[in-house]
């Protein structure tokens, strides 16, 4: 069946024939995501859901979305969707990081001026008939300083922009090399040093719980008398309140905001300020940045959902549609061999060790780390996948070593995955033939070659004659038919694993009497 997908924002219509023409069943329902109840009731019906930032993709509807795979937004802000609740139910929740920042950063120029001159202000006043050319005095931007909070995509176009403009760039943002910084033409400053500085505040950060009003009455203080402040990031950056004050004050002479605390702002005490000049978070609004984002999301998205590719994925690592059909093979045994070590593990496990060997060292590993703990965990956790899983096993506190080397043995790629726990390590290791399918090659360092099947019975003993004739006969004087049957050993008369696929299930009562059988050490149905 096709996949469907829900649009429930306002998306160039870009993104509804990308999805059709990708044979992917769309509904394009712009106004959905405003109804919250509606939104809950038809969620569960689609594979992905493409989003602005109107729809609020809480834990509520999340936890309704019984079927969806991919949230996709089209822009760059997450904040309206639960990406811990998406992950631990495994949906992957991607982004368009680039493609509206050029037109934001050109609103924030765009605001800058407009507080510079005043220009809403003006307008509606000779509209008014009233031409009041001295009440609009301004200020130019010429040689004043610009103080950039997050220069990071958009904060940095806004710098290039800036400095066109022959104003002085300053920047604060603890991610900022001094390289970068020196690349750009911007200088480097801590946040105090800012404040004090700037005539002109514009501010390019994600709302976090360290930028939460990180422009307060406090900060204010520190700020120039006539300092203006542009917001076209997110509301909460600024106290509204403190901004309030000072704009009725003087000490900020003027202040353009895009982004409010709660939206939609249909009231909001900046409202009616002296010198404030508020769009309904336009930043991203053009023709060109709508169509960059629909394009980008849709493909993105159909991309996934059809290939199984991953691109600009918040929860999960990269997959390109180039590496995607390679990869799957040594995903299926990435996660076979951490669904073999999981459903051998029942003690607290206290670190996940994967080695990866030869071809497979060079590809993206962090994806088949990601399968091979979604495999492991799953025999405890049933929905988890390669989405959840590692935010699962950090949660548990389970440590995650990844190490790759070149090839040393026989296989072009080897991948192992060693379970620690307090009590013992066990190692399972797998590699992919030319057949494409994945192979069991060695488990507790024992040398034996299986192809999993669905139902599988893991038998260790002592290797000892006649143990293979009494377990054969065992399982077919029970009616269970043997598919295939590998034998390993570490030495004559030593360790000897039986590594066997069935063709039906294996009632408790035969796994109890091939326990007897003399040499015996375990008996273990698996599933895969
Ligand atoms: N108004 C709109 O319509 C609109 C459009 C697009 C993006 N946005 C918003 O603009 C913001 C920036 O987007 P971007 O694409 O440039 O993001 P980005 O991730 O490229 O850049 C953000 C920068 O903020 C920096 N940062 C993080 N914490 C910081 C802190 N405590 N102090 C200072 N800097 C800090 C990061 O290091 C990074 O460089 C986001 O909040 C995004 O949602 C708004
Ligand atoms: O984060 C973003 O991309 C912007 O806030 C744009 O939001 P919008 O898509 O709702 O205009």
């Amino acid at each position: 069946m096709a996949p469907r997908v829900l649009i429930s924002d306002d998306l160039s219509e870009t993104a509804v024939q990308i999805f059709r023409d990708r044979g992917i069943e769309v509904d394009f329902q712009p106004k959905l995501g405003k109804d919250k109840e509606k939104l809950l009731e038809l969620i569960g019906q689609y594979d992905g859901l493409a989003i602005r930032s109107a729809t609020k993709v809480t834990e509520k509807v999340i936890a309704a979305a019984t079927n969806l795979k991919v949230i996709g937004r089209a822009g760059i802000g997450v904040d309206n969707v639960d990406i811990p609740a998406a992950t631990a139910k495994g949906i992957i929740v991607m982004n368009t990081p680039f493609g509206n920042s050029i037109t934001t950063a050109e609103h924030a120029i765009a605001m800058m001026f407009a507080t510079a001159r005043q220009l809403p202000a003006a307008d509606a006043s000779t509209q008014a008939g009233k031409w009041e050319k001295s009440r609009f005095m301004g200020v130019e931007v010429t040689a004043k300083t610009l103080g950039i909070i997050g220069c990071g995509n958009i904060g940095s176009i806004v710098a290039q922009r800036a400095i066109g403009l022959s104003m002085k760039v300053i920047a604060f943002d603890p991610f900022l090399s001094d390289e970068r910084a020196r690349e750009m033409g911007v200088e480097k400053v801590d946040l105090d040093t800012l404040f004090r500085r700037a005539d002109f505040i514009t501010l390019h950060t994600p709302l976090t719980d360290k930028t939460r009003n990180v422009i307060d009455a406090a900060a204010i203080a520190k700020m120039k008398d006539g300092v203006r402040i542009v917001n076209c990031a997110r509301g909460g950056l600024i106290d509204e309140q403190a901004l309030r004050a000072a704009l009725d004050s003087g000490k900020v002479a003027g202040a353009a905001v895009d982004v409010f605390t709660e939206e939609p702002a249909t009231s909001n005490v900046l409202f009616g300020a002296p010198n404030i000049v508020c769009t309904p978070h336009l930043g991203a609004s053009t023709t060109e940045a709508q169509e960059n984002v629909a394009l980008q999301v849709a493909e993105q998205m159909s991309e996934y959902l059809i290939n199984g590719a991953v691109q600009n994925a918040l929860n999960m690592p990269s997959i390109t549609a180039e590496e995607a059909p390679r990869l799957t093979p040594l995903v299926k045994l990435a996660e076979q061999l951490g669904s073999f070590a999981g459903q051998l593990t029942d003690t607290d496990v206290k670190a996940v060790r994967i080695e990866y060997e030869g071809a497979v060292a060079n590809m993206n590993t962090r994806a088949l780390t990601a399968a091979a703990l979604a495999g492991f965990l799953q025999p405890q956790l049933q929905t988890v996948n390669m989405v959840s899983a590692p935010a699962y096993a950090k949660e548990r506190g389970i440590k995650i070593e990844e190490t790759r080397r070149e090839q040393r043995g026989a296989y072009e790629s080897y991948m192992r995955l060693t379970v620690v726990t307090e009590e013992q390590e066990r190692a399972v290791a797998g590699t992919v033939f030319s057949d494409g399918k994945p192979r069991i090659i060695q488990i507790k360092g024992i040398n034996l070659e299986a192809e999993l099947g669905p139902r599988m019975l893991y038998v260790t003993n002592q290797d000892k004659p006649g143990f293979v004739g009494r377990f054969a006969s065992l399982l077919g004087d029970s009616g269970v038919n043997i598919a295939t049957f590998s034998l390993g050993r570490d030495a004559p008369g030593g360790s000897a694993i039986a590594l066997v696929e069935v063709d039906g299930d294996v009632p408790a009562s035969l796994v109890s009497n091939i326990g007897t059988l003399p040499g015996v050490q375990q008996v273990k149905p698996l599933v895969f």
